[in-house]
Parts: structure tokens; C-alpha cells; sequence
């Protein structure tokens, strides 16, 4: 396999967990160059911490990731810090500095990652700005900004550095609907513009499979069912019927484990 044909992430038996909270158990995954990919599943299943182990903020206890061809975990300082530069972020807290400018929020990542001259800095925060629709913004403040423009900045600040891959934790969460239908396009179309990869996770069904090419389900800790998107629709999986219904009976876990009820009531010994 040539290395441009090979998978940009490879995910293999991945285990890992907080103390005695085994999260994932056994995570195998692939994503392709080029591809947009969703990762859903309930909240808490483990999406977020699948997202720490592939940036390397979280060490595995078993298993690897591979991205790039480069194991993530046996990487150096150095490595990590090269293979980040390339990976842009967007998570559901925007995380924009909130004492900097829109302009200097999309500035502050090219001045500390590259030495280009501040000309052509001005010239590339313009040109992310343009194509969030929000040029016009770049003198205010994020406290100025709504919920929706500012998930558009972090949208921007992330294809800053041209990452191959670029990854959102729950880009969707507290959206009014125009304004989530206006991230959902945007996320599609700078994976086209910019030929990206690029991973949404997220709990939000209906939207992730309107945009999204192939989607990874995950339950207890593991892969339970994947497929393109469009067929997902029609699966008649379980638990991938149950999710993309939204039914409360299935076999989606609604109640997290816990002793029994009577016991904790003190009913029983
Ligand atoms: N730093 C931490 N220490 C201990 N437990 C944690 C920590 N972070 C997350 N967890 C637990 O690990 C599990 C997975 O959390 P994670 O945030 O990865 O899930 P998620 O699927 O992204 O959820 P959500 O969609 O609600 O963000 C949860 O049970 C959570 O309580």
C-alpha cells in the first residue's frame, strides 16, 4: 500500500482508563484521507477522551493509534509538537481567548507556529475569516460575537496552520438551528476546500449523517456498528436503529451501571 492510499488513522485494540473507569476497550478504527467521518455515541461513551488519545493528551493502556503513519504514543516532545501543528481543533466550548481580538484569536497560532511577516499574517486571518462569512468581524471581541459566530471563528482558527486533519468535539451542541446548519455545511466544504480530513464527534444524529461520509458508533467502549452514512439511515442494527430514532427502548444504555436500586435503598443486603 502506497502511503498516500494507506489510511491517515489507524486505530487498533485501543484501551484506556481514569484510575478504574475502563472508558474504551478495545477501539479499531480507520479513517481515510479525504474523508469526513463521525464518530457518534451517548454522551459519555468515551468520544471526547478517543479525541485526547489521538492528539496524545492521554496515553493508552493497551493499543495504538496511528496517524500519518507515525505512532502517536511513540512520539517525542518534538514529534508530538510537529504532528499537532498539523491537526486543527474545534471543540464545543469555542475556546477563543476572550481578551484577544477575532483578529488577533486567528493571528496569535501563525505568530507562534511560523515566522511569516505580519503582511501576510493580515492577509491569511482575512482569508479564513472570508470563508466563515465573517471578514467583517474581525475587529470585535468574542464576547460581541453570538454563539453561532463564534463557533465559526474557532471553525477558522482551526484551518489556520492548513492542518491535514482537522477534528470538532460536538461542533453542533447549543445551536439554534440555522446556525447549526450553517456549521454542518461550513464543516463540509472545508473538508472539500481545503482537502482535509476531517472527525466530528458528536451525539447529534439527524445532522451528522446529512453531512458527514461514514460514521463509527461507539457503546462500551467499542466499535458497535459503522458504515456510510447514507446506508446508516436504512441499518437495521439495533443499536444504530435505536440511536439514529432516537427510541428510548433498545439496547442503548440509558441508565449508567450502578448497584441495585434496592440495595442503595436499603431494602436489601
Ligand atoms: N478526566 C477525567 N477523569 C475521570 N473520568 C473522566 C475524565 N474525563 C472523562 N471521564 C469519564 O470518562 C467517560 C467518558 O467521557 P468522555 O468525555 O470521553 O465522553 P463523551 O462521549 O465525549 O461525552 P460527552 O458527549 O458528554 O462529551 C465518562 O464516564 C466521564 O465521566
Amino acid at each position: 500500500m502506497t502511503s498516500e492510499s494507506a489510511p491517515l488513522i489507524e486505530i487498533q485494540n485501543l484501551h484506556f482508563a481514569y484510575g478504574h473507569h475502563h472508558v474504551l476497550k478495545g477501539i479499531n478504527l480507520s479513517v481515510h484521507r479525504g474523508q469526513l467521518v463521525a464518530f457518534l455515541g451517548v454522551s459519555g461513551c468515551g468520544k471526547s477522551t478517543l479525541l485526547h488519545l489521538m492528539t496524545g493528551q492521554e496515553k493508552p493502556s493497551k493499543g495504538s493509534v496511528h496517524i500519518d503513519g507515525q505512532n502517536v504514543h511513540e512520539l517525542d516532545n518534538e514529534g508530538l509538537y510537529a504532528l499537532r501543528r498539523k491537526m486543527g481543533m474545534m471543540f464545543q466550548v469555542s475556546g477563543l481567548f476572550t481578551d484577544l481580538s477575532v483578529y488577533d484569536n486567528l493571528a496569535f497560532p501563525l505568530r507562534e507556529h511560523t515566522d511569516l511577516p505580519e503582511r501576510m499574517i493580515r492577509d491569511l486571518v482575512l482569508m479564513k475569516l472570508h470563508a466563515v462569512g465573517l471578514r467583517g468581524a474581525h475587529g470585535l471581541m468574542p464576547a460581541e460575537l453570538s454563539g453561532g459566530m463564534e463557533r465559526r471563528v474557532a471553525l477558522a482558527r482551526a484551518t489556520v496552520l492548513d492542518p491535514m486533519l482537522i477534528m470538532y468535539d460536538e461542533p453542533f451542541a447549543g445551536l439554534d438551528p440555522i446556525s447549526l446548519n450553517v456549521i454542518a455545511n461550513k464543516i463540509r466544504n472545508l473538508n472539500e476546500a481545503l482537502g482535509v480530513t476531517s472527525i466530528v464527534v458528536t451525539y447529534d444524529v439527524s445532522e451528522s449523517l446529512k453531512v458527514v461520509d461514514y460514521v463509527y458508533f461507539i457503546d462500551g467502549g467499542v466499535v458497535v456498528a459503522e458504515g456510510p452514512a447514507k446506508e446508516m439511515l436504512e441499518s437495521r442494527d439495533p443499536f444504530v436503529h435505536q440511536f439514529i430514532h432516537a427510541e428510548e427502548d433498545g439496547p442503548v444504555a440509558f441508565h449508567m451501571r450502578a448497584h441495585s436500586f434496592a440495595k442503595e435503598l436499603g431494602l436489601r443486603r
